[in-house]
């Protein structure tokens, strides 16, 4: 049954903000490993030490030119927090990924080497699979990868640059991906005693929220630096091993922390109200029992289930907020806008939001999917930061800001060459005034105009820059957009004409949903996923559930509810003691409930309803009256 949660004294916690204080002094640096549940001020904790440490060492650190590191798992969180600190440059703050390609991105001849020596190791390995699997698909690619790894290699004989995109896919020799910026950066700080030096006059201090998610071997390299750096560097991870939903992360992190670092401890919830805290400590499998601050209310939980088959979900979870917002008398449950909807899949947000047509067009290039989830792809950035601003600024007759926002975009009517070239004629502002009338009318006449249709309007008046990869769609293109798509490896043809359809089969689908597009992948609409609301709170939560909707493989609430039965494969692990997709759905289910700062409804659509029922409330997560099978 939940269990029953006693008020703390909701000073408790205070203490731990004094120890990260004492840790982040420059003459003494000492490392520090904050690991508590969701909702108990970690990153509270991180930004006050910041402030702190800005108002008592900030003008001396700062005449030497050093920096203290920030690292946080998204562009997001990274945001926030440059916010709290004001956008103080004292602060380096910023993704794991772009901390490590800034530090490694002059060293062009080691990042060769590095190559040089990692290539040859894993064409061995895919020859050594190759060798014992059998013919068919796999080994086609498995091929193909063969292939295109010698080409590399043979590039590599010569001395190359090479670039990267934190936000976006990296396609092309030259390029490095995600992962290899990472090791590569981890590499060079277990073997480069100069780039350790850099990095540690750089930075005194590396501070990681969200670390439970950090590379494991960006993790050991820092442990690495710290051990050797001792008393000149500190090294402050800040996390909870419950939140850990990437397989990147060192699964055994906390254990064996060396003992002269501080590992000072949360035992508040600063966040929810106590029923939904009970929950978190229910779900936790770790025991770690948080407690809930003095004044806060008693909160609500439900869980509405429905059937797999339900054939009109969204307008089923409109009747779940509905009923929230009888039982809690919290009106705002009717408005969808004021309630935050976690879905398992970004398709799942994207039928719900409007945007699935070319959501799903784009996702079928799996080389576009990055770009596409952050928002980043040019190809579609021309109609969501050109386009639909220009539109929403004309609409809204701020004359003014169409011309900042033209200017702004590099809009080739307003560049000095063609000012200059029109200077004589009667109105000269007459081709921008009528591209943008025409525009509008394109938009506002048919509500079903295409993407495509959008592009020859700006493509006829040459309004604004045109992405590389939208040129083979746009006849008579005169000026090219500089942030064009990756180049794409001439050894990838297949891939590169499957970007191609993708786009093609985009621009076919109508502009009006890029709105909608841009509210979401701008984190700020009413949706969002499981994975992308780490870090984050808001007042009502409304978790949707459906594994057949989200037609993954990595988490099952069905299994995790006792539904589904097990698959022989996840018996296998369980017997080898391995971790299987049970523990990470229980993960993101803590996440996901530990968002609501005063109300959550799970959702949940299920093969059996009934024994979803029975299930959750035997588990003792639930009492039978906040269960309600429809
Ligand atoms: N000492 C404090 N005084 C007042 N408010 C606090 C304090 N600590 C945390 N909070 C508030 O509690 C909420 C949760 O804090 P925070 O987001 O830092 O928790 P967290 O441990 O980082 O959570 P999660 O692990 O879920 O990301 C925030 O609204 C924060 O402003």
């Amino acid at each position: 049954m939940v269990s029953i949660v006693e008020t703390g004294n909701p000073d408790t916690d205070d203490a731990v903000d004094n120890i990260i204080e004492e840790c982040l002094n420059p003459e003494l640096p000492k490392s520090f490993f904050l690991y508590a549940g969701a909702g108990s001020g970690k990153t509270y904790s991180l930004v006050k030490g910041l402030e702190t440490f800005e108002k008592t060492y900030g003008t001396k650190f700062r005449r030497t030119g050093r920096k203290v590191a920030v690292i946080t798992y998204t562009n997001a969180a990274c945001d926030e927090i440059i916010e709290r600190v004001k956008g103080d440059p004292l602060f380096h703050i910023s993704t794991i990924h772009s901390f490590c390609w800034l530090q490694i991105k002059t060293f062009h001849d080691d990042i060769r080497y590095w190559l040089r020596e990692m290539l040859p190791l894993e064409i061995a390995e895919l020859e050594q699979k190759e060798a014992k699997g059998r013919s068919g698909m796999a080994s086609i690619t498995r091929k193909k990868s063969i292939a295109n790894k010698l080409d590399l290699l043979n590039w590599l004989s010569t001395r190359q640059e090479f670039t990267y995109n934190p936000n976006g896919n990296n396609i092309g020799k030259s390029s490095l991906s995600h992962s290899e910026v990472v090791k590569i950066c981890a590499d060079f700080l277990i073997s480069k005693p100069s780039f350790q030096q850099i990095i540690i006059n750089r930075y005194p201090f590396i501070l990681i929220d969200e670390s439970q998610d950090t590379n494991k071997y960006l993790i050991d390299a820092l442990f690495a630096l710290e051990k050797q750096h001792q008393g000149h560097f500190g090294l402050g991870l800040i996390g909870d091993m419950m939140q850990r939903i990437y397989g990147d992360g060192k699964s055994d992190l906390g254990q064996n922390i060396p003992k002269h670092w501080a590992t000072p401890v949360k035992k508040m919830n600063r966040r929810s109200p106590s029923r939904i805290v009970a929950l978190a400590n229910d779900i936790r499998y770790d025991h770690q029992e948080q407690k809930v601050i003095d004044g806060k209310p008693d909160g609500h939980v439900r869980f509405f289930i429905a059937s797999a088959n339900k054939p009109n979900k969204p307008e089923f979870e409109c009747a779940v907020r509905e009923n929230m917002a009888k039982l809690t008398g919290d009106t705002l449950w009717s408005n969808p806008e004021e309630v935050k909807h976690l879905m398992l899949e970004h398709m799942m947000a994207a039928v719900r939001m409007g945007f699935a047509p070319m959501f799903g067009a784009l996702s079928a290039s799996s080389r576009l999917s990055t770009a596409l989830r952050g928002g980043d792809l040019p190809a579609v950035r021309l109609f969501s930061e050109y386009v639909l601003p220009l539109y929403q600024l004309e609409k809204a007759g701020a004359g003014h800001a169409v011309m900042t926002h033209l200017r702004r975009m590099k809009s080739p009517l307003l560049l000095p060459d063609f000012l200059k070239a029109v200077a004589t004629q009667e109105n000269p502002l007459a081709i921008l005034k009528n591209s943008i009338r025409e525009m509008i009318d394109v938009i506002d006449v048919r509500p079903d105009v295409s993407f495509f249709d959008v592009l020859q309007c700006v493509v006829k008046y040459n309004l604004f820059p045109i992405p590389q990869s939208l040129v083979p769609f746009a006849e008579k293109v005169e000026s090219l957009q500089k942030e064009d798509e990756p180049e794409t490896n001439l050894n990838e043809e297949e891939e590169q004409i499957s970007n191609l359809e993708a786009i093609q089969n985009f621009l076919q689908t109508p502009f009006k949903q890029i709105e909608a597009y841009k509210t979401y992948v701008s984190g700020t609409g009413a949706f969002d996923t499981h994975q992308g609301v780490k870090g984050r709170e808001f007042e009502r939560v409304l978790v949707v559930m459906d594994d057949d909707e989200a037609g993954g493989f990595l988490f099952s609430y069905e299994k995790m509810f006792e539904v589904k039965p097990l698959t022989k494969a996840d018996i296998e692990k369980l017997t080898k003691g391995e971790e299987t997709g049970i523990d990470k759905t229980k993960r993101l289910f803590y996440i996901t409930c530990t968002r609501a700062e005063k109300s959550l409804a799970l959702v949940a659509y299920s093969q059996n309803p009934q024994l979803l029922r029975t299930r959750i409330i035997a588990k003792g997560w639930f009492e039978e009256n906040e269960v309600i099978v429809v």
